[in-house]
Parts: C-alpha cells; structure tokens; sequence
C-alpha cells in the first residue's frame, strides 16, 4: 500500500470538539481530499506531516511507519522525507526568489550565494515561469508570483511525498493549467506520491487517482 492509515484525533475547545476519525488504505500514487470547510482536510494533513500528533492510530506511507501508537514511533517531520505546500506559505523576505528555492538544498545555511546557480533551480525556475524574476525579492512579486516560489520551493527537496494544500488558489484558469502539468511532471520525475487538498474539481480530474471525501471529519464517500 502507497497510503494507509487509521487516525483518531480530538481537538478541543473551550466551546466545542472536532473528531477526526479516518481509515484508509490505497494503492494509488496520487490521492486528493476534498470536503467543505471545516470538515478536517488541513486536520488530516497536517497529522500526516507530523505537524500534529493523533490520539491513536497508525500512519503507513509505502513501507515507512510514520506513527504507530502501539509501537510508539512517532517519526519528526523532517524524518518524514515529504514536503508541505500550505495556504499560507511565508517566503523569506530577505532572500530573492533563487535564494528562496536554494535554500531548501541548503539547510543551515543562512543565505546562499547569489552565484550558485544550480541547474535543478534553474530548470524550476523555468518550469514555474519564474526565471525573469529570479534576483527580485518577495515583497516585489505578485500573490501567484509568491506561490509559485512556495511550490519550486518545495518540489526542489525532491520529497517521497508531496502534500499540497491550495497549491494553486492564487493563480488565473491559464496558469493553473500550465502549472499542473508542470507539478505532474515534476511528480513524475521524481516519482513521489501526491496528496492534494484542493475545492477546484479541475485540480481533482487532472491529479486525483483517488478521491477522499472528508464530511465532519469522517470519510463519506470514495469517488
Ligand atoms: N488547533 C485547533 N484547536 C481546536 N480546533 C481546531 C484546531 N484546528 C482546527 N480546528 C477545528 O477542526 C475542524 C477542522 O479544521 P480544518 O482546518 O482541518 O478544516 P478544513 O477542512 O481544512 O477547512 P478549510 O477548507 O476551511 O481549510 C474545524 O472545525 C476547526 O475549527
């Protein structure tokens, strides 16, 4: 199995509790959620990048145990090899759009030279329409500009599991289309599997394999 897991989640506020309570097992390489909001889309994500720990349960992703609450491991995000596009992604002000890339190959690094131009960056850059502005520093770029760089920032790391939340919410019908055949590609390429949270059913047709409809944190349907 490529995804398998059976979570169990509370969270708790003052006024309310929302459960998560989700089993799935796929085969497929490329898998979206789709659900309205607040039904536990980012939730479930964000429990898979090990930003947040479940009550009980497993997360299987191939042959790599995530989390087993029986077996008590708990892996970190960074021992996870996968990479997060969220909603609201921050570029580092301080670096231009080719820093910003490169420094997802360069951890600990403060700021990578402006001359180590890596071909893989390049190559991103040009996939993501992004060359001719690759000295310019976020606060000069537009919204879509800004997440086109979050995005080639977080395929150059070349992950095993791509999970994107919204990736392309920011873009015009055109671009959004150029953009998803440039993401499979590059999926394909490095041959990772895809989890995607998207509300646009184009996003769905053109990557989903399988579809998990998530409804007040449970699953209800599978298209
Ligand atoms: N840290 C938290 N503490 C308590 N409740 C939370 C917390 N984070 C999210 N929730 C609640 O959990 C539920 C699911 O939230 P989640 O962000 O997963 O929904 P979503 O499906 O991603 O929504 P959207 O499409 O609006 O992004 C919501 O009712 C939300 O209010």
């Amino acid at each position: 199995m490529n995804f398998n897991w059976n979570i169990q989640k509370t969270l708790l506020t003052d006024q309310r509790s929302f459960q998560l309570n989700l089993e799935y097992a796929s085969s497929c390489q490329s898998v979206a959620i789709f659900g309205s909001s607040g039904s536990g889309k980012t939730t479930l994500i964000k429990i898979i990048a090990g930003l947040l720990m479940p009550d009980t349960g497993f997360i299987k992703i191939q042959d790599c145990i995530f989390f087993d609450n029986i077996q008590k491991i708990n892996l970190k995000p960074q021992q996870r090899n996968l990479a997060y596009f969220f909603q609201f992604y921050s570029l580092f002000p301080h670096l231009t759009v080719q820093q910003n890339i490169a420094f997802s190959l360069k951890k600990g690094i403060f700021n990578p030279s402006k001359n180590q131009y890596k071909t893989e960056i390049s190559e991103l850059l040009e996939r993501f329409e992004l060359s001719n502005l690759a000295y310019h520093y976020p606060h000069e770029l537009s919204g879509g500009q800004q997440q086109r760089v979050a995005l080639a920032r977080v395929l150059v790391t070349k992950p095993k599991l791509l999970l994107l939340d919204e990736p392309f919410s920011m873009l015009d019908h055109q671009l959004r289309q150029r953009l998803r055949v440039e993401v499979k590609s590059i999926q394909q390429q490095i041959g990772c599997l895809l989890l995607i949270i998207s509300h646009d059913s184009e996003d769905i047709n053109f990557f989903a394999e399988d579809v998990l409809l998530l409804e007040n944190g449970k699953l209800v349907n599978k298209a």
